[in-house]
Order: structure tokens, then C-alpha cells, then sequence
């Protein structure tokens, strides 16, 4: 195995840094709020298609081949050990007894193609409470029977050895209407091979969290793993630096397969088990080796959309550095991850231990601890009240990345470098020859390098792209990048201004307000806290104008002078109202928890579902006020990893 062999880049060579290149908008946010229309499908849970695609894809645990073995087996058996050359363990959830259901999202029912009724049913609170299995007939003891996944992962930049599903389930796969496979786990439903030592549970306080973030950051149009409901465990107390509620939340995924999904094997030095599982992520998540994206040509801009219909066993690029399907696929995780953290970094979100084990091959964020969204703009911020040395800071985000991606560029160096005898009979058995090692590493090597560069890339473009949408641009023109971008930025953090007001009231902005320099000062106003901007004459003001003045220039090269109801529409489904900030997160907890409070958190979901609105029709007070300024002392707040 290829584990010493290849040398890992270091995250200081991949800084990302803000560079002056000018690029196209090529693209707009997709977001998805109301993009369902009418004529779907609607199943009942019965109804729903099943499927156990990566069960019957990849190994499973030897004590447990089959389903019936793990059903029979007691409970304790199943319990925590080290498993080898094995990518799951049949495994059920443990009886929930009284479980509520507190949350449902709506959109989440809408996307997976279920009738929004089913969800008023017994059946759907047992079903996603763990009670009831839809899948596996208890006489017959046949049919899909859940399972967690094993996999490992780097914490902290260190080895952390065996992890795996420690308190998910996965119950099945759905495809949807529009024929997306999702697989359906719950979360906190208890122990499982991989809990180790721990309890399996969830608290309620962060399942809220996971349910709000994922489904607000599908709204805005970040790719996520999904939250379908919120279960409060209403007979269980868990353990954590008090006792608290426990809570499940049923989530769902294109794929819960992990960069330390890939790390696992490598480690364990079993080559047989990676190349199932690059071969299952290839043709069942990205759907088929000719999805991937093909080699970059001599002088091609890496961030360019790249053919794709390569036939599988196509070896491109000239001699040297031919690039056989892994490579394919390694870029089309590469690709995935920078277009992802540029979301993040556009919309000042961070997930706070971005660990290999937390790191998705699809570039869906995911595992939501100690997330935040920015109030301020604070680059060095990370929410993490335990990550000292700042390594999962908002700027260190992309090199984090990027840093997760080199390991699976590691344990995927052997099937990439191997070219074009990857599938030479002694190769597939027993690797590489010592005649063939040099030339394969160095073209392993060569393959990782140009995929940072094009990580840089495809970050770089999207990152752009999205901002030049936030500013109600159309396109990035030389320049722009430093004079309004950054410079915006720069305000933001000089003034400890806040980030999210700032492109929303941006795109309230008439032109009409800029024409004067008093004009363009009492704007500036705008973007401070209630109450608290400025005097006319104070040097932010002055400088915040100057930038206002810059910004209405590039308005109209880009609209004219007939675009402004466009542009300022444009802005306002780019630029969410609402966002589920620490404090608003923090209050909608304490009133579920200890105030046993229910609406509010269909009021919120009302706001995280469709952030883009002005309006949601509830306490119109209470909607503004979470939207409002942070309350003092509330800003900025970190979290712990207990969860
Ligand atoms: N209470 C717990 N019981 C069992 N295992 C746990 C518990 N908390 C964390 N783990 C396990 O520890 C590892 C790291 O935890 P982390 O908090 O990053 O993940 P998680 O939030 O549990 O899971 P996910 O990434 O699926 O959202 C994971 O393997 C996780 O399953």
C-alpha cells in the first residue's frame, strides 16, 4: 500500500489567498425555495421505493453476514469492538419509549417525494423514532435491515484510528420522483458497534441545531446532508456536562460515505475493500464512471465545466501523467469540496471540526457541531470553543479542505498512479511491482498537485461567482476583486459590522440614494447597529461611502439605468433575511427545552425553509427581532463539542 510513499503537500502551500484574476459570472445561486412544482409523486411510507444499494455494495461485518445473524444476535454482542475489512455492521435502533415528534420539514417531505399527510401518522413518529422497522419482515427475517457504517478519520490533523456510526442508523434508501437515492438514517437512536465507549444518544439541544442548519443551508443553496424530523426522546436523559433530553433527528443524504471512509482501508492496509469502495462511490453516488469529469488539456482553466462521458476505461493525458477513472473520480471529490467551502466562505459559515471524518465525497456539509454562522466579519473566528490553534477558523476553512483532500489523494495514490495497468490481473491482487513503485508515485504525486491547483481554481471561480451575486453584480470585472470584494470585507472587520445585514440591506439600496457624498454618508449609516451609527463627520462613514460610491459605478455598467427593480429582486433571493445565528439557536433551544415551547420552532423552520422572504406571516415583532441586530454580549459565541 501506498502509505509512506506519497509526501503529503502542506496546508501553508495551499493557502488560499484572495487573487486579482478577473472571472465571469458563470453562474447564479440555484436556490431551491419553491422549486417543486405541482405534479409529484407523493408516497405513503409504505409506498416509498427501498432500497440497500451500499449494503449490497461493499463488506460487511464477518460476524454478522447476513441481516438475520445481527437480528438474532444480542444486543451486546453487536457492541463496541474493531472491525476488519468491513464498511458497516447490521445493526437495529433501540426502543424509543414515548417519542415526540417536535419538527417535520416540510421541504425535506416535498424532496423525498412523501405525502406531506403521512406525517401526521403514529406510523411516521414510530418509524423515525427507531420503533417500527418498514423494511425487515420479524417472521421471515428477510428484507432491508438497518446498519451503521464503519470509518475512520483524521481529527485534529492526527490519526484517530476505527470511528464509524457511533449513534446513526441508516434504515434504507429512497430514490425520489426526480430519481435522487437518498439514505435514510436516524441519529441518536443508540448504540451501535462504532459507539466505543459512548452512549449512542443525542441531546436534544444539538439535534435542534443539526435539523435548523441542514435544512437552512439546502435553502440557500449549500450542498448539505438533510434533516427530514426532529424526535424528542421524551423518557431519556443523557449524560453530557449535565443531564439533558435526548433527541434523534432522521436525516438523509445522496451519501453518508466520508473522507475517512477512504482512510479506514488504507490503514488497515486493505486494498481489496478501497477499490469496492472507489468503484461503489464512482457508479452509485456519482452515478456512473462517465459522470466524472475528464483531464484538464495542456493551458485549460481548471475552474472551466469539464467534459464528461469518458468511457470508463479511457487513460488520458499525455505520458507521465496519464490519468486512468480514479483520477476521474478523485477530481470530481476535489471539485465537489472546493465548490462547497466557497459556498461556506461566501456566506460566512463555518462548520467547526472539519475533520476527515466530517469531510463528505460529494462535498455535502455535513456532521453539524460546534457550527456558527460569522455576525461579524472576523476571519480568525472558529466556533469551536476547543480548537485552540484556530485550524478550523472561518480563513483557514479552504486549507482545511484541501488538507482532508490530500489524505484521500493518499489512499487513493496506488488506483491513480497505477495509469494504465490498474487493471492487470497481479496488480489487482497484490499491488504494485517494485519495478512499476517509482513511476506510479511520482505520477500519484503529479496528480495530487495538479488537483490542488485545480482546487484552487474551482474555489476561486465559485467563491467569485457567488459574491458578485451577493453585490448584485453580473459579472467580476478586473478590479473588483480587491476595490469592492475585499475592501467591503475590510470594513466589515474594521468596524465590526455585521455580515449578513450587510448584503441584505445592500440590496434595499436605491441608486438614486448615491448621489451626493451626504447622500452616500447617511446610507453608510445603514450598516451599523441600530442606534449606534457613526457621526456624519467619523472617518468609517467617509470610508464606507467612498466604497458605496464605487459599487454604484459597477451597478450600472452592469444593469443600466433600467435594471434596478431587477437587480434589487436579484439581491433579495441572494441575500437571506434570515439566518439561524448561535444566539437565535440558543434562545429557540432554551424555549423548546426548558419552556416547553412548540410553535416557535415551526416559526422558525417557517424562516429557515424561505430565508429569502421579507415576511412569514407569523409574530411579525418576533420575525423582525430574529432578524434583527445580535442582542449585546450574544455575538460571536463559541460552542462546545459535547453533543
Ligand atoms: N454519544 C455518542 N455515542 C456514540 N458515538 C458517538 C457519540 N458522540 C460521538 N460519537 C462518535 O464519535 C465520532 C466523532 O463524533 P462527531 O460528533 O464528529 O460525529 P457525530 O456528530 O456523532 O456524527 P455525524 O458525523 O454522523 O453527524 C463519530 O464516529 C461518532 O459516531
Amino acid at each position: 500500500m501506498l502509505r509512506r510513499a506519497i509526501p503529503r503537500l502542506k496546508p501553508s502551500q495551499l493557502k488560499i489567498q484572495q487573487p486579482n484574476s478577473s472571472l465571469r459570472l458563470s453562474q447564479t445561486m440555484a436556490h431551491l425555495n419553491g422549486n417543486v412544482d405541482g405534479k409529484r409523486a407523493s408516497h405513503t411510507l409504505s409506498s416509498l421505493p427501498k432500497s440497500n444499494v451500499f449494503t449490497s455494495s461493499l463488506p460487511t461485518d464477518a460476524a454478522f453476514p447476513t441481516p438475520a445473524d445481527s437480528h438474532s444476535a444480542p444486543r451486546e454482542t453487536l457492541g463496541p469492538r474493531m472491525i476488519k475489512e468491513a464498511l458497516f455492521t447490521y445493526v437495529r435502533p433501540e426502543i424509543t419509549h414515548s417519542p415526540e415528534l417536535l419538527a417535520v420539514s416540510d421541504r425535506a417531505v416535498q424532496d423525498l417525494g412523501l405525502d406531506p399527510k403521512e406525517t401526521e401518522t403514529e406510523e411516521f413518529n414510530q418509524v423515525f423514532a427507531g420503533n417500527k422497522l418498514l423494511t425487515w419482515d420479524e417472521e421471515t427475517k428477510e428484507g432491508i435491515y438497518p446498519w451503521a457504517q464503519c470509518y475512520g478519520g483524521y481529527q485534529f490533523g492526527q490519526w484517530a484510528g476505527q470511528l464509524g456510526d457511533g449513534r446513526a442508523i441508516s434504515l434504507f434508501e429512497t430514490t425520489n420522483p426526480e430519481g435522487v437515492r437518498y439514505e435514510i438514517q436516524l441519529k441518536g437512536a443508540g448504540r451501535t458497534p462504532y459507539s466505543r465507549f459512548a452512549d449512542g444518544k443525542a441531546v436534544l439541544r444539538s439535534s435542534i441545531r443539526e435539523f435548523v442548519v441542514s435544512e437552512y443551508l439546502n435553502a440557500i443553496g449549500i450542498p448539505t446532508t438533510r434533516a427530514l424530523a426532529l424526535t424528542l426522546a421524551r423518557k431519556s436523559r443523557v449524560m453530557r456536562e449535565r443531564m439533558e433530553p435526548g433527541a434523534i433527528v432522521t436525516r438523509f443524504a445522496q451519501s453518508w460515505v466520508r473522507l475517512g471512509t477512504f482512510d479506514l482501508p488504507r490503514m488497515r492496509g486493505d486494498r481489496a475493500t478501497l477499490r469496492k469502495l472507489a468503484d461503489y462511490t464512482a457508479e452509485s453516488i456519482y452515478g456512473g464512471w462517465d459522470k466524472l469529469p475528464s483531464a484538464l488539456t495542456a493551458g485549460q482553466d481548471p475552474s472551466t465545466t469539464l467534459p464528461t462521458s469518458i468511457p470508463k476505461l479511457d487513460v488520458q493525458g499525455p505520458a507521465g501523467s496519464e490519468e486512468n477513472r480514479y483520477v476521474r473520480l478523485y477530481r470530481a471529490i476535489v471539485r465537489a469540496n472546493a465548490r462547497t467551502v466557497a459556498a461556506w466562505q461566501a456566506y460566512g459559515f463555518m462548520n467547526g471540526v472539519l475533520n476527515t471524518d466530517n469531510t463528505s465525497i460529494l462535498g455535502l456539509s455535513m456532521d453539524y457541531g460546534p457550527f456558527a454562522f460569522l455576525d461579524t466579519f472576523d476571519p480568525t473566528y472558529t466556533p469551536n470553543h476547543d480548537d485552540h490553534m484556530l485550524r478550523y477558523s472561518y480563513r483557514n476553512q479552504p486549507t482545511i479542505i484541501w488538507w482532508n483532500l490530500v489524505r484521500l489523494g493518499e489512499a487513493l495514490g496506488e488506483l491513480m498512479g497505477a495509469a494504465d495497468f490498474v487493471d492487470d490481473a497481479v496488480f489487482v491482487a497484490s499491488g504494485v511491482t517494485e519495478a512499476q513503485a517509482d513511476g506510479l508515485v511520482k505520477r500519484a504525486e503529479g496528480i495530487i498537485d495538479r488537483a490542488g491547483d485545480e482546487y484552487k481554481a474551482v474555489f476561486m471561480a465559485h467563491y467569485k461567482s457567488l459574491m458578485t451575486a451577493r453585490l448584485g453584480l453580473k459579472q467580476c470585472k478586473d478590479g473588483d476583486f480587491e476595490e469592492l470584494y475585499s475592501e467591503l470585507l475590510d470594513f466589515l472587520e474594521a468596524h465590526e459590522l455585521d455580515f449578513h445585514h450587510a448584503f441584505r440591506r445592500l440590496g434595499y439600496v436605491r441608486l438614486e440614494e448615491l448621489e451626493t457624498e451626504q447622500a452616500r454618508r447617511d446610507v453608510a449609516g445603514r450598516f451599523f447597529r441600530s442606534g449606534e451609527a457613526p457621526r456624519q463627520e467619523d472617518a468609517s462613514r467617509e470610508r464606507i461611502a467612498k466604497w458605496l460610491d464605487k459599487w454604484a459605478a459597477r451597478v450600472r455598467e452592469d444593469w443600466g439605468s433600467a435594471g434596478e427593480e431587477e437587480r434589487m429582486a436579484a439581491m433579495a433571493k441572494t441575500n437571506p433575511k434570515f439566518v439561524p445565528r448561535s444566539w437565535v439557536l440558543d434562545e429557540l433551544i432554551d424555549r423548546v427545552e426548558k419552556k416547553n415551547e412548540r410553535d416557535v420552532l415551526k416559526d422558525i423552520m417557517k424562516m429557515n425553509l424561505s430565508p429569502f422572504e421579507e415576511k412569514w406571516g407569523g409574530n411579525e415583532g418576533e420575525e423582525e427581532r430574529f432578524c434583527g441586530d445580535v442582542p449585546k454580549y450574544k455575538g460571536m459565541m463559541q460552542c462546545s463539542c459535547s453533543s
